[in-house]
């Protein structure tokens, strides 16, 4: 089975909505609401869902969508719903080239409708795209690291991955040189990266980096210790010998750097076991590590579980790094965390 349609409208969907993304955290006016669960939500979330979600019915009508939004703070607030408006108008009349492939939201009805969809509960029968329309809020808001991310899962696997990186740079040997990454990959058929400016390349092969030596290796982590615990992961990385300071980060841009060999280990350890991960927060990002030569587990050493709803149910906590140093890694969280395989 070929992917190639699926990963082009990925790619493209999600680079239309990094041009919104990139508006937003460039003005002034974020238009934050803080959700049920406390965390933020910002224009830019709800006007990269309803683009991204638009672009998949656009292109592949009958297949649903698990999104991270929904329209309820819009409807509820008018100013909120023309500010979204407004943006995602301006974004789609300066992309006018993409329309053709992407399709268009004719009005702000349309637009709340299209944000709904993203309402699917997931499950492990058919084809199901998972989207984190801003995933690393938190990031995006103080000025960091934040990713635009789309999944594609086939009966519960996750075939399609694309990530999208404004905040990266395109030459991780220049930090401050140009930003903005576009990572894709298909099951099976590697990983890619390009630059998010040159829609119509065709990305460059990605993979992790080879070092197998604890000693020279470094760890990559949160930001947030609310998402993941600092004080167990800096344990670890002492206990393999690790002796970098980790590389802390919002958002699935972990995933984006380690798959381009930027970092060898990504630990994301639970800090309340009632916690469920979303499966939009990693069926890109694990696809793209997969394809740039990693696994990724989560503590018990159980391979991530995306199709049993909206959340990873059965798993805790996140275990990511290159094959040749995942069991190592993987015994050395167990015996810090007091884990046994169940
Ligand atoms: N208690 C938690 N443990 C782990 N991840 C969480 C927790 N609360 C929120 N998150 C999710 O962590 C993601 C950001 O991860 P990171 O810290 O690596 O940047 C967000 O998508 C956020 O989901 P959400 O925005 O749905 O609340
Ligand atoms: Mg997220
Ligand atoms: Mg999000
Ligand atoms: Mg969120």
């Amino acid at each position: 089975m070929s992917y190639a349609n699926e990963r082009r409208i990925a790619e493209l969907a999600i680079q239309r909505a990094c041009i919104l993304a990139e508006r937003v955290y460039n003005s002034q006016v974020k238009g934050t609401i803080t959700k049920d669960d406390k965390s933020p939500v910002t224009i830019a979330d709800f006007g990269a869902q309803a683009l991204i979600i638009s672009s998949i019915t656009h292109a592949f009508p009958e297949d649903p969508i698990v999104g991270e939004e929904d329209s309820n703070d819009l409807r509820a607030d008018k100013s909120k719903r023309d500010l979204v408006w407004g943006l995602v108008k301006d974004t789609l009349d300066a992309t006018k080239d993409l329309t053709g492939e992407l399709g268009d939201i004719k009005d702000d009805e349309e637009m709340l409708a299209v944000i709904d969809k993203g309402t699917h509960q997931g499950g492990s029968v058919g084809r199901i795209w998972a989207l984190d329309p801003i995933d690393g809020t938190a990031g995006f808001l103080r000025g960091g690291q934040y990713a635009v991310c789309l999944g594609l899962m086939v009966d519960g696997k996750v075939q399609v991955g694309a990530l999208g990186c404004p905040n990266l740079p395109v030459d991780p040997e220049e930090p401050e040189g140009k930003k903005g990454i576009l990572l894709s990959a298909v099951r099976g058929e590697g990983a890619t990266m390009r630059p998010l400016s040159t829609p119509s390349a065709q990305g460059d092969p990605i993979s992790m980096s080879s070092t197998t030596d604890f000693s020279k290796a470094r760890f990559c982590e949160g930001v947030e210790t609310a998402h993941s615990s600092h004080r167990e992961q800096a344990s670890i990385a002492k206990s393999l010998g690790i002796t970098a300071p980790s590389i802390r980060m919002d958002s699935q841009a972990k995933y984006a750097s380690i798959s381009r060999g930027v970092g060898e280990i990504y630990l994301r350890l639970p800090v309340s076991m009632s916690y469920e991960e979303k499966i939009w927060d990693h069926a890109a990002g694990s696809l793209i590590v997969e394809e740039a030569g990693g696994v990724v587990t989560d503590i018990y050493g159980n391979e991530l579980g995306f199709g049993q709803g909206r959340t990873l149910k059965t798993n805790k906590g996140v275990v990511a790094a290159l094959r040749a140093l995942h069991p190592t890694v993987l015994k050395a969280v167990q015996k810090e965390l007091k884990v046994f395989k169940l």
